[in-house]
């Protein structure tokens, strides 16, 4: 596997007077200075040439952290507030590339997510009816698709059922990410604009290409949508299919509950994504209210002793006669492998793979109640995890998925390249690839949101 950073060509830093940062995306024009402009066909758009002052300012930029204490404005120009900025997202009034110029693909890289279709039919629709293009392609699974599988044409009614179904129609993979070979397809398919929707490790993959497009001087722009279900990725307000995950989690957690509270002692154990974060168990925890104990791999948590897990279910099964258990994939894993032999196993892309947690605690666990004789051992382990990400995005989640489309769509025509995008405080912006690979959105523990959860379930803190 390639490596992801390039620090030097990946950085774009433009200091203001005040303590204004814009942490800028790579242009097309920094390696091919002399590419002609053209006017932006929307526009002539009756749709959307109503708007008053629909194209984005070229200097807007978004505040990462509004700073109250001075100017509490998001968007900004140079010179504006200080801290940290990216560049607004949105339409330009000029673009670099004319419609019968672009030849895009699209590629899905990474585990599922709920919206992927959406994001796909999205970018097919607004390339179509927004630049007036009609050469789009999908790559067939994942980065390996660019060089050992045929590519999928992608017209708006090819792709106009899509959003209603799970899992996306390109096929996905983990793996497989060989930059020469891909960068070799890309420029002898003639492809010119490349949409990659992916996680972490899929945008690292995106970062490795434009490199080596730029370094060949291909006039090629790589333009990032970020995708995961854990809510993971960092800078951005929220990951698309996060909510859909969430909703679908409550679910799971309402027929655990429904079992144990129809069983005297019954005790539910629901299993849920997150492998380094616990976004979907705590806001799952929090929407649901049956939710007696939410594990998450941002808390450590004990079994034995005083303050430990096993003297809390003690304690509520006493007092409720049933509870309820969440569990993050990714909680306990030091607990699991001192009493387990640890696998060390990783996946295709190089993710660690976590033992089973679920059947993990659930297993202690009746062991223990059975030992003190305080449950009928009846117990019911919910693994939904599939479940929760094979799904088409809600309503809210389509809206989203179509802004982020929209968004890579304008970037991309405007030259913007090497770029991922989506909300920060709330505006769409174009991000530069290495921000949101550098490091995990986590749950902290010390925040207001995890004291929410430790007050709504009454657990212990574990601390
Ligand atoms: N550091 C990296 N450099 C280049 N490609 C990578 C890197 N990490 C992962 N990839 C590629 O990105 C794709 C998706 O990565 P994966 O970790 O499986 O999912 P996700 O993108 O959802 O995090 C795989 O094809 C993998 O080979
Ligand atoms: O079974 P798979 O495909 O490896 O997926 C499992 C993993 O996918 C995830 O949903 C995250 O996937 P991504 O890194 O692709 O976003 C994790 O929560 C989970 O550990
Ligand atoms: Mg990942």
């Amino acid at each position: 596997m390639a490596d992801g950073g390039c620090a030097a060509i990946n950085t774009k830093i433009e200091e203001g007077e005040g303590g204004y940062i814009l942490e800028d995306v790579p242009h097309l024009t920094d390696y091919l200075p002399s590419l002609l402009t053209y006017p932006n066909p929307l526009q002539d758009n009756p749709a959307y040439s109503v708007v008053k002052q629909y194209f984005v300012d070229v200097d807007d930029t978004v505040a990462q952290k509004v700073l109250f204490c001075f100017v509490s404005q998001i968007v900004v120009h140079k010179n504006g507030d200080r801290g940290i900025h990216f560049r607004r997202a949105g339409p330009r009034q000029k673009v670099y590339f004319k419609s019968d110029e672009v030849h895009a693909c699209i590629v899905t890289c990474g585990g599922l997510c709920p919206g992927l279709n959406t994001v796909i039919r999205e970018i097919v629709c607004g390339l179509h009816y927004m630049y007036g293009v009609s050469k789009i392609i999908g790559i067939d699974g994942g980065y390996m698709g660019f060089y050992s599988k045929n590519t999928v044409t992608l017209t708006p009614k090819v792709v106009n059922d899509i959003h209603k179904r799970g899992g996306t129609v390109l096929g996905t993979s983990r793996g497989g990410h060989d930059t020469s070979k891909i960068v070799d397809s890309i420029q002898d398919r003639g492809i010119n604009q490349v949409y990659v929707i992916g996680g972490d490790g899929t945008q690292k993959g995106a970062a490795v290409i434009y490199e080596e497009v730029r370094r060949r001087g291909l006039k090629v722009s790589v333009a990032g949508i970020p995708k995961t279900i854990d809510n993971d990725i960092p800078v951005i307000d929220r990951s698309f299919g996060f909510d859909t995950a969430v909703e679908e989690a409550q679910r799971a957690i309402n027929a655990a509950h429904v079992e144990a509270e129809s069983t005297e002692n019954g005790i539910g154990v629901v299993k849920l994504m997150g492998r380094y974060s616990g976004f979907i168990a705590m806001y799952a925890t929090l929407a649901s209210r049956d939710v007696d104990c939410c594990l998450i791999p941002e808390s450590p948590f004990f079994l034995e002793g005083k303050g430990g897990l096993f003297q809390f279910i003690r304690k509520r099964l006493k007092e409720n006669g049933h509870m309820v258990i969440v569990i993050a994939e990714g909680a306990g894993q030091d607990l699991l492998t001192e009493s387990m032999q640890s696998m060390g196993q990783q996946d295709a892309s190089g993710n660690k793979q976590l033992q089973d947690v679920g059947f993990w605690i659930s297993h202690r666990i009746k062991v223990h109640t059975f030992a003190i004789r305080a449950s009928r051992n009846f117990m019911i382990v919910a693994d939904p995890t599939y479940m929760i990400r094979a799904i088409p995005g809600n309503a809210s989640d389509n809206v989203y998925c179509t802004l982020l489309a929209q968004s890579a769509v304008h970037g991309a025509m405007a030259g913007y390249t090497g770029f991922t995008c989506g909300p920060v405080n709330g505006r769409h912006s174009y991000i530069p690839f290495n921000r949101i690979t550098e490091k995990q959105n986590k749950v902290v523990i010390t925040d207001r949101m995890w004291a929410r959860l430790l007050s709504s379930t009454n657990q212990p803190s574990f601390l």
